[in-house]
């Protein structure tokens, strides 16, 4: 481990090449890249012939259960050997150098692993121990990094008292306690209700925008990647579904969302719209089935005219316009559009992940 050094992290913040002669942090890097890698067990083939390249920033990598994503990050952090295959991580090759990435690589478990009986800062002034850090700069690192995420008030009491969430943060400040370069997260929002989900969310963009350093996060809740990504990474079955930017996943469609109001004259405003549309020769769906889309109506824009016989329709009905807008995909689609391709492979846990999704 390097010795800490506060001046590491300015020179990352300001984009600048890392002293250490291999590893650079500039904007255009790989930080992780994977050629034809395979991991194969006895009786299942975890990763298959995965091939893909992921940049600085958020990135989410999103799977159904048993997918393969935590056998990735065992692979790429140098714990566990591919079967085939190789694997890079901040340009050093998983197979040859595993010590060096774990000095430089933070790692978020996905089980409970936490010893009940010991406080947070102590566990976490370990770990950073652990990692080279020497005593005093161990402390400081520890209530800088249990303040960030939010558990400083809490952190003499012990973590056997903790709630799932305060749980969570101490294996996040573990992650990140000696300065990484990277983190691996793998299921952090395991077990959150929806409020505490976010807050991690949050804290888990921050871990970017604020310090610079680089995020894989694992999870098989399709729709919170969406908001938290710069990059998602689509698995099945240990193969590779799809690597884009979450604004490719998001673009927008051709597909117009309109909803309108309720009137005394028009009870049901959403049906005298349909009716209206329908009797224009205007193919309408109701998008009632989407996730958030209520009583929305979804109708194939044809350029400049569809959006004039709307404004018309609207204005002749004496209806409220509350939206009209063009659709954006969402993450859950990917797996949908999978499913009809492959309508057997591990149907039914996609459907169940997407259904978190979007
Ligand atoms: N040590 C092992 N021995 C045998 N099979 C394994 C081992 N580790 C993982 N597997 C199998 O490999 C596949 C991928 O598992 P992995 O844990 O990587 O999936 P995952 O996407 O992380 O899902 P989860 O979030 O449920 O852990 C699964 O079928 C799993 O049962």
């Amino acid at each position: 481990m390097p010795p800490y050094d506060r001046r590491r992290i300015r020179r990352r913040l300001s984009g600048v090449t890392s002293h250490v002669a291999c590893v650079t942090t500039v904007d255009d890097v790989t930080v992780i890249a994977t050629e034809s890698l395979s991991k194969r067990f006895p009786r299942v083939t975890a990763l298959d012939r995965l091939s893909m390249d992921i940049g600085p920033g958020v990135t989410g990598l999103v799977g159904a259960n048993g997918a393969g994503k935590s056998t990735l990050i065992k692979i790429l952090l140098g714990l566990s050997p591919a079967s085939e295959g190789r694997a890079e991580v901040l340009g050093l090759d998983v197979a040859a150098h595993g010590p060096a990435i774990r000095e430089r690589v933070g790692y978020m478990p996905e089980h409970d692993c936490l010893p009940p009986d010991v406080s947070a800062t102590e566990f976490v002034v370990h770990m950073a121990r652990m990692s080279g850090l020497p005593p005093a700069a161990a402390r400081e690192r520890t209530a800088d990094t249990l303040r960030h995420v939010g558990l400083y008030e809490e952190r003499y009491r012990p973590i056997g008292g903790y709630s799932t969430g305060m749980k969570q943060r101490v294996k996040l400040a573990q992650a990140l306690v000696h300065d990484p370069q990277l983190v691996f997260l793998d299921e952090p929002t395991n077990g959150l209700d929806p409020v505490g989900r976010d807050e991690m969310l949050g804290l888990i963009r921050r871990i970017h925008t604020d310090f610079g350093i680089s995020v894989l996060v694992t999870s098989h809740l399709l729709g919170e990647l969406e908001r938290t990504c710069d990059h998602v990474v689509v698995i099945d079955g240990g193969k590779l579904l799809r690597s884009s930017s979450t604004t490719d996943f998001t673009q927008t469609t051709t597909t117009l969302a309109v909803e309108v109001t309720d009137t005394d004259e028009h009870p049901d405003g959403t049906r005298a719209m349909r009716e209206a549309l329908l009797a224009r020769g205007v193919d309408v769906q109701d998008g009632s089935g989407l996730p958030g889309a209520g009583h929305t109506l979804l109708l194939t824009a044809d350029g400049e005219d569809t959006y004039d016989l709307i404004r018309d329709l609207v204005a002749d009905l004496g209806l409220g316009l509350v939206r009209m807008e063009q659709r954006r995909h969402h993450i859950s689609e990917v797996f949908t559009s999978a499913d009809r391709q492959d309508g057997t492979h591990h149907d039914q846990q996609r459907k169940e992940a997407a259904g978190h999704g979007g």
